[in-house]
């Protein structure tokens, strides 16, 4: 029985994240106070999925889940959710606006409420939490004395009993954010037609056009890349790898060409998985770049080097 994992606590966007996998439902939930403790049970075998943010349409890339899925024991994507992110202003009943000196929550959460707070709560100071919702439930139960209000999820509010001061206060609406679906390296998801890969790579060094002839890989067997960020690898000052995700799965003919290109070119290449899109959205494949297309050209070649049996 798959037992699961989430950043929690309850009432956090990740919760809902995991409520919109199917598979989820009726299983056991187990909610860690931040991604690195869930992905280490993952790694531990205490769990045997985890649910993630990765990836928010505003503040972009979450670094912490982008470092802890590469680094450490091998883990792989087998899914993705995107949620709809909308928050609210929530304090302990009887507290007003100019009670308000401090604000908790998430920093992907101040990051995306940073101009409604500069001009409505202008002196009030940001407190990092774990999460949006622990800067709920920990507010809620009396246990902080560094924030009055907390900026979270609408769920997270009600369900604590906080009140609502100020809704939809986010400065983008329509927002949202990406979660993954990591488990320990296992059978891959089928392919789709509607997938995505993850990978992280690691260049020899850093000289002129390296990145680009990551990219020429990618570009030449017409693949659509979705998502591209470099992080430090923490060795050296300068020193980056590269976290992309692009459009198809491991088993299509013009990815399995891309990952053997990045391989000769990199220093090391950690595949982190092959994975349904969550918007199923087809990938576009140029007529150049189909399984057919990769096979006629492989049989030319088998031909030309006598190999052909039949
Ligand atoms: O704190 C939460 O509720 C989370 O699920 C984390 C998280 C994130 O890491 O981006 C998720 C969605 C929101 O963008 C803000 C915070």
């Amino acid at each position: 029985m798959t037992r699961y994992g989430f950043l929690g606590p309850v009432g956090t966007f990740t919760q809902a994240a995991l409520a919109g996998w199917p598979a989820a439902k009726g299983r056991e939930q187990t909610a860690f106070s931040s991604v690195d403790k869930a992905l280490a049970a993952l790694r531990e075998g205490e769990i045997d999925a985890a649910m993630v943010p990765i990836e928010n349409s505003v503040e972009g890339g979450v670094s912490a889940t982008l470092d802890a899925l590469h680094t450490g024991d091998p883990l792989t994507v087998v899914g993705e959710v995107l949620v709809p992110i909308t928050f609210v202003l929530a304090v302990r009943p009887g507290t007003t606006r100019d009670d308000v000196r401090a604000v908790g929550t998430h920093p992907h959460g101040w990051a995306q409420v940073r101009g409604w707070m500069g001009s409505e709560l202008p002196d009030a100071v940001y407190v990092p939490t774990l999460s949006t919702a622990a800067a709920a439930a920990d507010l809620a139960a009396g246990l902080v004395d560094s924030y009055q209000a907390a900026v979270c999820a609408p769920v997270a509010a009600q369900g604590t009993g906080l009140q609502v001061l100020a809704s939809d206060i986010e400065d983008r609406s329509g927002a949202v954010t990406r979660f993954v679906l990591a488990a320990r390296p296992g059978e891959l998801p089928e392919p789709t037609g509607a997938d995505k890969t993850t990978v992280v790579v690691y260049q020899y060094d850093d000289h002129a056009g390296g990145l680009l002839e990551l990219l020429e890989q990618f570009a030449a067997r017409g693949i659509n890349i979705s998502r591209l960020e470099s992080r430090p690898t923490g060795d050296v000052m300068g020193r980056y790898c590269f976290s992309i995700d692009f459009e198809g799965h491991v088993r299509d003919a013009r990815v399995g060409e891309a990952l053997t290109g990045l391989r000769r070119v990199a220093a090391d290449v950690r595949f982190l998985g092959s994975y349904p899109r969550a918007d199923g959205q087809q990938a576009s494949i140029q007529l150049t770049a189909t399984d057919d297309a990769f096979a006629d050209a492989d049989r030319w070649l088998a031909d030309l080097r006598g190999e052909r049996t039949h």
